[in-house]
């Protein structure tokens, strides 16, 4: 990361509208040497008990209790006075004194959405001019353009339908270029439209812009998304297009079971179904198949299935390190998804991708359900070489803002590797 000394004349935030019309943070930093760094701070549905904690006004009569103007408040005066007026020499600095001014374990006195948009325009300040992803780098860390996971039909508490599986993306795993990956993604996405329209379903969007349609059963989907990649002309699987699943299932478990189209499943119940699904179907990674209490269940789906998909943990690990570090030991799973704002900072975040790294676990880097155009995940994962992204349907501005900024990475620096991490 660049070592150089930075001053800030103004730090400032704006309450704004996400993607899904609720209030977030715009954040603005201003350096003495006169340039203005900005960003914008994402906001999930499907939290994990366990994430830092945002700050919400409360009160009803605005935005039903979701403005910011108190995380802006924080912002503007407490985080803005202990900023200014010293030099920085690191974002890992200024991290650590957003973490020690806001004085608690969850982030929940000043926000977790204050402190990750100040920490996250701080580090575009610590670019200055130069690519993000760039002065991102961790020192002996191989950046790489990353396989776009995009998700192109949402169920779950994304979409008003009656699919509990949140997500179902297509990751163009075998495509030779991120152009290409891009390219493969928007073809699919048309044809599945297409036969969705065809059967009479729905072409709605749910929040991350994949379809919408009213089909209950999983594994309905999942067949209809390898006839779409077939028809538009690639090979499902991890030569042409495979597919990664999300069903967030914290969110349909409930009194010890999980419940999947009128059906209440057992743990054990659930691993069988993902087992049937990965041998059924090209199904090449799965996030959250069981749910974030459930470790036990958690520990037996890795022995039974980690051998031939990739299981991500979200809810269950919230990108915090000592979490991280606890299910490592326990060989919980086998990738993590990195969620800036779950955790909080930049540099924790960045702390937690290190014990992935170490541990021999994969990483994807995510979005949030609620996002903003700002692309600071993309330039993340380049950054960290994970090889895998996931920012929703290659459709919709705040979701294609990421794509398109692997473009511009993609075409700035065409030496940089694409694909999976080795
Ligand atoms: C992106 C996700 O959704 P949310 O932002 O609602 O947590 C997810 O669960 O991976
Ligand atoms: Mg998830």
């Amino acid at each position: 990361m660049a070592q150089q000394q930075l001053t800030f004349t103004e730090v400032s935030a704006l309450e704004i509208l996400d993607s899904r019309g609720n209030p977030t943070l715009q954040v603005t930093v201003t350096t003495g040497d006169g340039g203005r760094y900005r960003a914008g701070v994402p906001s999930g549905a499907s939290t994990g008990t366990r994430e830092a904690v945002e700050l919400r006004d409360g009160d009803p009569e605005r935005y039903g209790g979701k403005g910011v103007t108190k995380a802006a408040a924080a912002v503007d005066g407490e985080i803005a006075d202990a900023l200014r007026g010293q030099r920085w020499t690191s974002l890992p600095d200024v991290d650590a004194a957003l973490i020690d001014l806001d004085g608690t374990a969850t982030k929940s006195r000043l926000g977790a959405n204050a402190l990750v948009g100040v920490s996250m325009a701080v580090a575009r300040a610590f670019a200055g001019n130069g690519p993000l992803w760039q002065s991102l780098q961790p020192e002996g860390v191989l950046p790489r353009l990353p396989v776009p996971h995009f998700n192109v039909l949402n169920g779950g508490v994304h979409a008003p339908n009656d699919l509990d599986f949140q997500e179902f993306m297509i990751a163009p795993v075998g495509a030779p270029s991120l152009p290409e990956a891009l390219r493969a993604g928007a073809a699919v996405y048309a044809r599945l439209r297409a036969l969705l329209a065809a059967r009479g379903d729905a072409t709605g969007l749910g929040d991350e812009g994949g379809f919408a349609p009213n089909i209950a059963l999983p594994e309905d989907v999942l067949r209809l998304i390898v006839q779409a990649i077939t028809e538009a002309g690639y090979e499902p699987g991890r030569d042409g297009v495979a597919i990664a699943l999300d069903p967030a299932s914290s969110e349909f478990s409930r009194d010890g079971s999980y419940h999947v189209a009128g059906e209440a499943l057992s743990s054990d119940d659930m691993i069988a179904r993902y087992e049937q699904m990965v041998t059924d179907f090209p199904v090449w990674s799965l996030e959250d198949g069981l749910a974030e209490g459930d470790w036990d269940g958690w520990a037996k789906l890795t022995t039974r299935l980690g051998d031939r998909v990739q299981l991500v943990g979200d809810d269950i690990f919230v990108t915090n390190p000592a979490i991280i570090t606890a299910a490592v030991e326990r060989r919980i799973g086998n990738s993590c998804l990195i969620k800036l704002n779950q955790i909080g900072t930049v540099t924790e975040t960045l702390e937690a991708q290190r014990l992935c790294r170490d541990a021999g676990y994969t990483q994807m880097i995510s979005h949030r359900s609620g996002e903003t155009p700002d692309p600071f995940i993309a330039d993340l994962a380049v950054a960290t070489g994970t090889g895998q992204i996931k920012a929703g349907a290659p459709a919709r501005g705040e979701r294609v803002a990421k794509y398109n900024r692997l473009l511009e990475i993609s075409a700035a620096a065409p030496d940089l590797p694409f694909g999976l991490a080795d």
